[in-house]
């Protein structure tokens, strides 16, 4: 599970000082003699932001807020208006007696007279007769209408619930960063802004109103929701948050209530920002800051973009097939159209050349899929000699595999052989290496991939002492590696929501633990 906000972007500018430059000028903004663990700085780069108020220790919550709204992501399939869940395929297509759109079940928790969906827009929509279109939408229609349902919500609180309204007015919806990215601003427009004024009817909302609606959600929102709720929110104060390609801090939002809770992830020094990711982590720095340009508005230039390396980790290095010795890496990461030069010898690659591979690799993964032991062990040694051991699509591949060792059929724990067990350490070992350096402390993938490499290791242990190969004392110091690994999977995944597939991990830790006893 990888929960980013559907964040952030940057003004006009076409580049952005990272977290450590943009605190050196800040202007301060809220009194220093506040009790709260954060203050929010401003800086001409980043706009405002938030740095911890005092020295913090791995895993205090600085934030803990209810959503100021939740409502369906952009262009979903349809989700229950009350609580946001998918519908199964076939499942019994159930409507709210009022406005006639779907919902999970009459019982549905979030169709209480408090729930948004009936303080909001249900009776709107029931009076403008919405439905009709709806159902009369091709399924790239109704997506957008889904999509739409949120804005309309935002605009209803501003006759409902003024000053929370006004909350959400207060976040920064970037407008003329997006009325310059006219494929964007006019999307909008025809898909949002156009439906909710002249299809459904709602004219009274202005244009403007509705583009900043859109920039706000756009820019601010955060994906919320276990399977099969899918969704976004948006938060205040979390809002501020800038991002970071290693973030010291992480998030998670309560089942049903979406109550948003921020821990950080490891030790943090007063005066240092906090920061968390708008983007996927173990991907490479082109595909990270492509993404951000894309979906979040702004270059990002934090310490791991601005390396060639990533930080040591070499998570986009491609193998030198000319000297078989080094590594090619980007002359300037920065600049996605600088050429890519092997450190060993004159080899290069133009960038275009480049993207070209990585596309070409990233379809052969995709088309392998997820849960194909051989197939994935087949495109890790087929690239062995393309891609560097850690680039992000081995990673892709070893973290797939470090899960399906031990878990799918034909490879169950009793079904794996020594070698096997061995390979599913292995995996978990390079993984976590690369885990170490760009979500260090209390992050999620460290919790899953810990509780993975117990299993290999504990067996083994077990294994060698029971044929003699180790005595009593090295079964002991084995044992105990274990036992620090469950511990520290336990203490990260356990602070996950209850319910959840990683807060089941930090039972199964727990137990596991239990089940050794004294070591
Ligand atoms: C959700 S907002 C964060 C709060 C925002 N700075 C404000 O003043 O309301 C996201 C915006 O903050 C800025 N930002 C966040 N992280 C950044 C970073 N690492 N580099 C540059 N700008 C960043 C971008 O302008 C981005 O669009």
């Amino acid at each position: 599970k990888h929960k980013n906000p559907t964040q952030p972007t940057n003004h006009s500018k076409q580049d952005v000082t990272p977290a450590s430059e943009a605190a050196c000028s800040p202007s301060k903004e809220t009194p220093a003699e506040t009790n709260l663990p954060y203050r929010m700085e401003r800086s001409e780069q980043v706009g405002r932001y938030l740095v911890a108020s005092r020295d913090l220790k791995a895993g205090e919550v600085i934030i803990e807020t209810p959503p100021l709204i939740v409502g369906p992501c952009a262009e979903t399939e349809p989700v229950c208006v009350g609580c946001h869940s998918t519908f199964d395929a076939g499942s019994t297509i159930c409507r709210c007696e009022v406005c006639g759109w779907r919902i999970c079940s009459a019982n549905c928790h979030g169709l209480t007279a408090d729930g948004l969906h009936r303080q909001l827009e249900c009776i709107p929509l029931r009076d403008k007769a919405v439905e009709k279109l709806l159902t009369a939408a091709s399924t790239i229609e109704q997506k957008l209408m889904y999509e739409a349902l949120l804005t309309l919500r935002c605009m209803l609180l501003k006759g409902v619930d003024p000053a929370r309204y006004g909350r959400i007015l207060d976040m920064d919806p970037l407008n003329s960063v997006r009325q310059a990215i006219p494929k964007l601003w006019n999307r909008n427009h025809r898909e949002i802004v156009r439906r909710i004024r002249s299809e459904w009817g709602f004219e009274e909302f202005s244009e403007e109103e509705l583009h900043t609606i859109c920039g706000v959600l756009e820019v601010n929102a955060f994906e919320v929701g276990q399977e099969p709720v899918k969704a976004r929110a948006l938060f205040p104060e979390a809002c501020l948050l800038m991002h970071d390609c290693t973030p010291n801090t992480g998030h998670t939002d309560a089942p049903r209530t979406h109550q948003l809770t921020v821990r950080v992830l490891r030790d943090v020094g007063a005066g240092e920002s906090l920061t968390l990711t708008y983007a996927y982590t173990l991907q490479g720095t082109l595909q990270r800051r492509q993404h951000l340009k894309d979906e979040k508005f702004f270059l990002c230039r934090c310490r791991r973009c601005s390396d060639p390396t990533e930080l040591g980790t070499n998570c986009s290095a491609l193998a030198c097939s000319n000297c078989r010795r080094g590594y090619i890496l980007p002359v300037n990461p920065l600049d996605p159209t600088a050429e890519w030069r092997c450190q060993h010898c004159p080899s290069r690659m133009a960038c275009e050349a480049v993207v070209l591979l990585l596309d070409s690799l990233s379809r052969q993964l995709e088309t392998i899929g997820g849960n194909d032991v051989r197939g994935l062990e087949a495109f890790l040694a087929g690239q062995a000699t393309v891609l560097h051991d850690n680039h992000y699509l081995m990673l892709a591949a070893k973290h797939s595999l470090c899960e399906l060792y031990g878990k799918t059929e034909g490879y169950l724990v009793p079904q794996l052989s020594a070698e096997q067990l061995k390979r599913k350490e292995t995996l978990c070992r390079d993984l976590l290496e690369v885990a170490d350096q760009l979500e260090p402390g209390l992050s999620r993938i460290r919790g899953t991939v810990m509780y993975e490499m117990h299993v290999p290791l504990l067996i083994e242990a077990g294994q060698l002492f029971q044929c003699g190969v180790i005595q009593r004392a090295e079964l002991r110091r084995r044992l105990k590696d274990v036992q620090r690994l469950l511990r520290e999977s336990e203490r990260i995944l356990a602070l996950e929501p209850e319910g959840s597939p990683e807060y089941g991990i930090a039972e199964a830790a727990r137990e596991a633990l239990k089940n050794m006893g004294p070591v």
